[in-house]
């Protein structure tokens, strides 16, 4: 069960969207943007390319090496200034704002403590709760006693006045839930009407995968240090954070290029999406096969047919029995009879949506180009079989195939989607899109990074997206997209797509295939 309890009171949401704004680019949820916000955004020199999370040991390495280098707290003060600072940046007032830190015993409590002074000394009323009093840290205590905070005598008392919380129970340091004494006092920061702001990350989650063992505050933003971890990017964790903001603590030249987990933005989207050259041709700019559909789920041939006719490919050849229904919708797809291998050339084979217990997988793995193996393909699907082809492959279950691929339940899934996503690559030999709250792709070369999807919604969690997923995906894979990139930029698309035909209502599959060409041209616009 989670600290946090329901949804942020309303004065709460009401500043957390100031940070939002402000931090739209840190914010992996937050990609649907005007083209005012994108000029603004340029004009502050945000980045609008790639962002990377690192691992706790990764973040710990670079740390050391760049604190041999300086002056011993120099890391904790650059910290506590940009914590302080985006504090300040959520208040109407910084004079007279009631500011509870929640203080473990480690570092992460030291950040508060020092940001905490800061503030005190712009007039906030500072009051720290100290989960182990003998354990605070010493000097980020001194100094806010220095800067006339306090230490609390009534934790509950101050949390139920709080204007705002910090949470520094635990950052890259804690695992395995909240522990016992912490629990009340998250809920108490959750009820109370405050805005929560974790420091570096929500105490409780689990920085390296996103999982959440136990409790966990909930927090309405999150403050984090150096770089990104990989459980602020990816649920259920994720869910934890509220709205991101990276400080730069000078961590950057430290840490290794290659990250261990990276979410594209809209400029990487661009330079990925094929566009077709002045010479291209319907056969260069390639052509995908879509083997799907069934007579119980007809309707699964037609989605997935509309994903890749918006996908980018020169031309879609369907093969199976929905052809009637995938002309009447999309005269412009070449429908074939059956075997897949009789009906022409193609660059990348899309197998699996609606397809039933009908033949069709075993035919398309044999082929040499890529294929995407999707649903009822996905059933029993043999990793000998993917292993041996001499194209890649790329597999797109839900947490419940996955599981089943896996052999393990759905919530296990769930809960460590990272682990899980790494794990089946490697089983099959293949790339894996785990669709979900937070898609991810692993590349069937485990030492590259696991994608991120930062434009879901969850308007999609709506019968027969995830077929057009799958037409969009092998689309782009027909285009010459590598797996990774064909099914990262295909989720990229495809939740666009769908927040631009939401706009915040119920959305059908139907209207987010319609509205991948929008997406598309909202990636490319400058
Ligand atoms: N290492 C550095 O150079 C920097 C670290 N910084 C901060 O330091 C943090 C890491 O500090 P630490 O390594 O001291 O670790 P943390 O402060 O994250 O947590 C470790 C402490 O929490 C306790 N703990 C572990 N799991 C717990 C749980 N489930 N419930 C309650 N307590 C638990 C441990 O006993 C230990 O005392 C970062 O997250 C960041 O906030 C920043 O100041 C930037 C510089
Ligand atoms: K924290």
């Amino acid at each position: 069960m989670d600290a946090a309890g329901p949804a942020a009171p309303a004065a709460s949401r009401a500043v957390v969207r100031r940070l939002t704004r402000r931090t739209r680019d840190a914010e992996p949820g937050g990609r649907l943007r005007t083209r005012n916000a994108e000029r603004d955004a340029r004009a502050h020199g945000m980045l609008l390319s790639m962002r990377h999370a690192y691992s706790v040991d990764t973040v710990r390495a670079a740390e050391a090496e760049l604190m041999a280098g300086l002056p011993e707290g120099a890391l904790m003060q650059r910290a506590a200034a940009g914590l302080a600072a985006a504090v300040a940046g959520l208040l109407p007032r910084v004079s007279g704002a009631r500011i509870v830190l929640l203080v473990g015993s480690g570092d992460n409590g030291g950040d508060a403590l020092y940001a905490g002074a800061r503030l005190a000394r712009r007039g906030a009323g500072v009051s720290a709760v100290l989960l182990d009093p003998d354990r605070a840290h010493r000097g980020g205590l001194a100094a806010l006693r220095a800067a006339g905070g306090r230490v609390a005598e009534d934790p509950f008392g101050v949390l139920a006045v709080a204007d705002v919380v910090l949470d520094g129970i635990t950052g890259i340091g804690g695992h395995g839930g909240l522990r016992p004494d912490a629990v009340p006092l998250a809920r108490a920061a959750r009820g109370s009407g405050a805005m929560v702001v974790a420091v570096d990350l929500p105490s409780g989650v689990e920085a390296d995968t996103g999982e959440v063992k136990g409790e966990a505050v909930r927090a309405d933003a999150t403050v984090t240090f150096g770089a990104y971890k990989p459980g602020l990017l990816v649920d259920p964790a994720h869910q934890h954070a509220g709205a991101l903001r990276l400080v730069d603590i000078g961590l950057g030249s430290r840490l290794p290029s290659v990250p261990d987990l990276e979410a594209l933005q809209h400029d990487d989207v661009a330079r990925l999406l094929p566009v077709p050259a002045p010479e291209s041709d319907k056969y260069r700019r390639g052509v995908v096969g879509v083997v799907a559909g069934s007579a119980r789920y007809p309707g699964a041939a037609v989605l997935a047919v509309a994903g890749a006719v918006h996908g980018g490919a020169g031309a879609v050849r369907y093969v199976g029995p929905g052809a009637d229904a995938v002309i009447a919708r999309f005269p412009e797809a070449l429908v074939h009879g059956w075997p897949p291998s009789r009906a022409g050339r193609v660059q990348a084979w899309v197998v699996g949506p609606g397809l039933g217990d009908a033949p069709g997988v075993a035919e398309v793995l044999e082929s040499d180009v890529p294929v995407l193996v999707d649903a009822d393909g996905l059933r029993s699907l043999d990793p000998d079989a993917v292993r041996a082809r001499s194209a890649p492959t790329l597999l797109t279950p839900h947490a419940g195939e996955a599981a089943a691929l896996l052999g393990v339940d759905r919530g296990q899934v769930e809960a460590a989607r990272l682990g899980s996503v790494r794990s089946l690559a490697t089983k099959y030999g293949a790339t894996v899109l785990l669709k979900g709250s937070t898609t991810l792709v692993a590349d069937a070369d485990a030492r590259r990074p696991v994608r991120v999807n930062p434009t879901g919604t969850s308007w999609l969690a709506t019968a027969g997206s995830g077929d057009v997923l799958s037409g969009l995906a092998g689309s782009l894979l027909a285009a010459g997209l590598e797996p990774l990139d064909a099914g990262s930029v295909a989720a990229y698309l495809h939740g666009l797509a769908a927040r631009l035909a939401s706009l915040g209502a119920p959305v059908s599959a139907q209207d987010v295939a319609a509205a991948i060409p929008r997406a598309w041209r909202d990636t490319l616009t400058p």
